[in-house]
């Protein structure tokens, strides 16, 4: 079993001293286009100095939890896995690079824009302990020197040695193609993906665990509902999940998958909003047949063009969109009975683009839901699906879900939606039904928030 140190707990509170920067679609699509070996080296030197830090903000976090929180097994034991990851990535052997290529690494382009990324509008709703904003962790202040952050292997590798920081366009990305890579630059960048590999398949259980972890809790302090505090801090530990997961998961989709004309890495430069939400309706229905053993659910009418592109990752749509159908399937087959089959009331999916945003509306007949239980929906745990329990299947991965039942389908849903630049809001007709509007970003310029 993995134990923290006080050596590590030393290092851990160092790079946690450090502030997270942030990163835009825009930016991950420009810079990961027709990647060289040398690009490749680039992201992984940034990549080993930015999630050491944004790992270890979530340790410190972890070990800090109120209302004895961080005593639960459950909690412990994310917090061992998120140590082990820093370390692993703290003491990554750097390459050997003769001087002519880590000359060419620190080159930047000349010939591409580097795109500055402006501030997501959602970083005001995470705020902090005391109910100050967070920051957006963005800046030139100093970074913690790895040993392989400049990529000249200057750095003292003891920690303690501090540099001005660069702006992350200039970290992230070189101008390289016309440099010949000596084999170890790609044996590096192999030797990296498989390390974030074992890093993202060490973390998949994070969710379920951290919720067993709370729902331990809630018993234990025989609660209804989460305090505020908690559910705060899960918002923002949530958050960050996601945005450690989306770089680890593009830097390893850039390494190891083929080039495709409509994707850099996991991101879609062209997702067709029809097609992902349509199959997520697909989804979710066949979902809802099987949870309520019936032949046909609601029907779900969607309005949308066909050909309304835009830069997502397609992965993040079809995991808001399946959970907020289950949500409006479940409300109407539960408001009908199973038995009305034939006479449900359509689900509406209308998509809108305008100038800034797409907008999904998902219309349902329901019931609504009563306005002094609006509050409590946004909450982690809150659910009306009779006896809650976590399905251990659903330990595989986040986008696998069962009909209903762990009351994180919303706010995990609205993180999604925020993480590049969205939101998602709910209005309910108490008696008749509830629309959920989706807003999507569609400039993709807005960075992370890093709570
Ligand atoms: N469209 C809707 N109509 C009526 N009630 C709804 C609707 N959407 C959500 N709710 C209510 O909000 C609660 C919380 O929803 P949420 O999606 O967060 O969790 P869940 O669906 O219960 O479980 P899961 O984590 O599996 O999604 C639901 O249990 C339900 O009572």
């Amino acid at each position: 079993m993995f134990r923290i140190t006080p050596a590590l707990w030393e290092r851990i509170h160092h790079y946690a001293s450090f502030p997270q920067t942030g990163v835009s679609l825009q930016q991950m699509v420009l810079f990961g286009q027709n990647p060289s070996q040398g690009t490749l080296l680039r992201a992984s030197q940034f990549l080993l100095e930015e999630l050491p830090i944004r790992l270890a903000h979530r340790v410190k976090e972890l070990d800090q939890l109120p209302h004895n929180l961080s005593d639960t097994p459950s909690i412990t034991k994310v917090k061992d896995w998120y140590a082990q990851s820093f370390e692993e990535l703290i003491s990554f052997p750097s390459p050997k690079l003769p001087p002519t290529v880590r000359e060419a690494l620190m080159m930047t382009s000349s010939d591409v824009s580097l795109p500055e990324s402006t501030t997501n509008p959602s970083l005001s709703y995470y705020v902090d302990d005391y109910g100050a904003p967070v920051s957006s962790g963005y800046g030139l202040g100093p970074a913690p020197s790895t040993g392989h952050s400049s990529g000249n292997g200057s750095g003292n590798g003891n920690g303690h040695h501090h540099k001005i920081r660069i702006p992350m366009e200039r970290r992230y990305y070189a101008n390289t193609t016309a440099v010949n890579w000596p084999p170890e630059v790609q044996d590096f960048n192999r030797r990296f993906t498989k390390a974030l590999e074992l890093i993202k398949k060490r973390h998949d259980p994070t969710v379920t665990t951290v919720a067993q972890g709370v729902l331990e809790w809630k018993r234990r302090q025989n609660a209804r509902n989460i305090n505020l505090d908690v559910q705060h801090w899960l918002d923002r530990f949530y958050l960050s999940r996601i945005g450690i997961r989306f770089l680890i998961g593009q830097h390893i989709a850039l390494n190891t998958l083929q080039p495709h004309p409509d994707y850099v890495g996991i991101i879609c430069t062209r997702a067709n909003v029809h097609d992902i939400v349509q199959e997520a309706i697909e989804n979710a229905r066949f979902v809802c047949e099987e949870h309520y053993a019936m032949f046909k659910g609601p029907p779900v009418q969607l309005i949308c063009p066909k050909d309304l592109h835009f830069a997502y990752v397609p992965g993040h749509l079809s995991h808001i969109c399946f959970e907020l159908l289950k949500n409006s399937l479940r409300a109407v087959v539960e408001r009908y009975g199973p038995e009305a089959e034939d006479h449900f009331p359509p689900i509406k999916v209308i998509v809108v683009e305008g100038k800034e945003d797409i907008t999904i509306k998902i219309s349902d007949e329901g019931g609504g839901i009563p306005r002094s239980a609006i509050p409590l929906i946004w909450t982690y745990m809150y659910t009306t699906m009779e006896g809650q329990n976590i399905d251990q299947d659903f330990q595989a991965s986040d986008f696998k879900a069962p009909m209903a039942g762990f009351g994180y389908g919303l706010p995990l849903s609205r993180l999604y939606a925020r993480y590049f630049g969205g939101d998602l809001r709910l209005i309910s007709m108490d008696g008749f039904g509830t629309d959920v509007y989706i807003h999507l970003n569609r400039l993709s310029s807005n960075r992370e928030p890093l709570p």
